[in-house]
């Protein structure tokens, strides 16, 4: 792709975006971030409230579609109600995922394949659709996919999850390799904890106070900051960027 110059303000104006997951935590604020840079966002999530919560967001502009990113049918019938509703699909955020949490030696079979088909077969699964959808628009897309610092450092009773995460970056470098002939870059975030329900129920109590002191920068993340990156790699100012993991983490993988 030549280089076309970008908005300085990062907007996405008329860009229309899938946000796996934007129901809540870090979904939800990269939705948000998304509509007020002026983009037409639809939300996949499990949530059976998914459409308020998206028109709570914006009215016209954001729908929320109950999608389950496991399985295929109810992919490509969201896919489907997305093309109805804007016409096109220029950029996926996968943000759905679990942290199901056990020691290496007793995790269940039940938590191990939950957190990978979730995690990371959901996210291929989704990026399989939509790159396709991307590759017959023939004008390029985005694919920005939530990875995390367990990916990176071997985090206690994270064996899944970590193994999960490690994969989508692994799985990011690939698809961007494959896509970038067709102008689709894609790129993973890795934050360290962040204050949603998911990170705060994982590192609840002393647990959560001993990792925030070990964090250079002393604290945990919010949802926001993450949506902050998300924007950006969705941005034109991003287009040289692809295949690339960013780290989010007040310095805690550095050490
Ligand atoms: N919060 C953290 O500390 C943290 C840190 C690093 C990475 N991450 C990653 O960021 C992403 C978002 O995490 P979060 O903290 O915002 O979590 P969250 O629990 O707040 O949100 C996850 C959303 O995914 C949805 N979801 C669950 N299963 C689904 C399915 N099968 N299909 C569609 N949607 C489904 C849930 O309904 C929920 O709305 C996850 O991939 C997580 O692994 C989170
Ligand atoms: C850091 C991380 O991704 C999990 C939630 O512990």
């Amino acid at each position: 792709m030549e280089f076309k110059g970008f908005d300085k303000n990062f907007n996405i104006t008329n860009r229309v975006a899938v946000v796996t997951g934007g129901a809540s935590g870090i979904g939800k604020a990269v939705a948000e971030l998304y509509i007020e840079k002026g983009a037409k966002v639809a939300i996949f999530d499990m949530k059976e409230n998914v459409n308020e919560i998206a028109k709570e967001i914006d009215k016209e502009n954001a729908v929320g579609i109950h999608c389950d990113i496991t399985d295929n049918s109810s992919i490509d019938n969201a896919v489907e109600a997305v093309n109805d509703k804007f016409g096109r699909i220029d950029i996926l955020v996968n943000c759905a995922g679990i942290a199901l949490l056990d020691d290496a030696e007793n995790i269940s079979d039940d938590y191990w394949n939950k957190t990978i088909e979730l995690n990371l077969t959901g996210a291929f699964k989704m990026s399989q659709k939509i790159g396709n959808v991307m590759i017959k628009q023939g004008e390029g897309g985005k694919i920005i996919n939530m990875a995390s610092q367990a990916a990176l450092i071997a985090l206690d009773n994270h064996v899944a999850y970590g193994t999960s995460k490690a994969g989508v970056i692994g799985m990011t470098k690939v698809l961007a390799l494959e896509w970038a002939e067709f102008d689709i870059t894609v790129n993973a975030i890795s934050p360290t904890v962040v204050l949603t329900e998911l990170g705060k129920k994982a590192w609840a109590g002393e647990k959560g106070e001993k990792a925030k002191r070990e964090i250079p920068l002393g604290r945990f993340g919010y949802p926001e900051e993450v949506a902050a990156i998300a924007l950006f790699l969705a941005t034109d100012a991003a287009n040289l960027i692809t295949g690339e993991n960013i780290v989010i983490d007040g310095g805690n993988t550095i050490k």
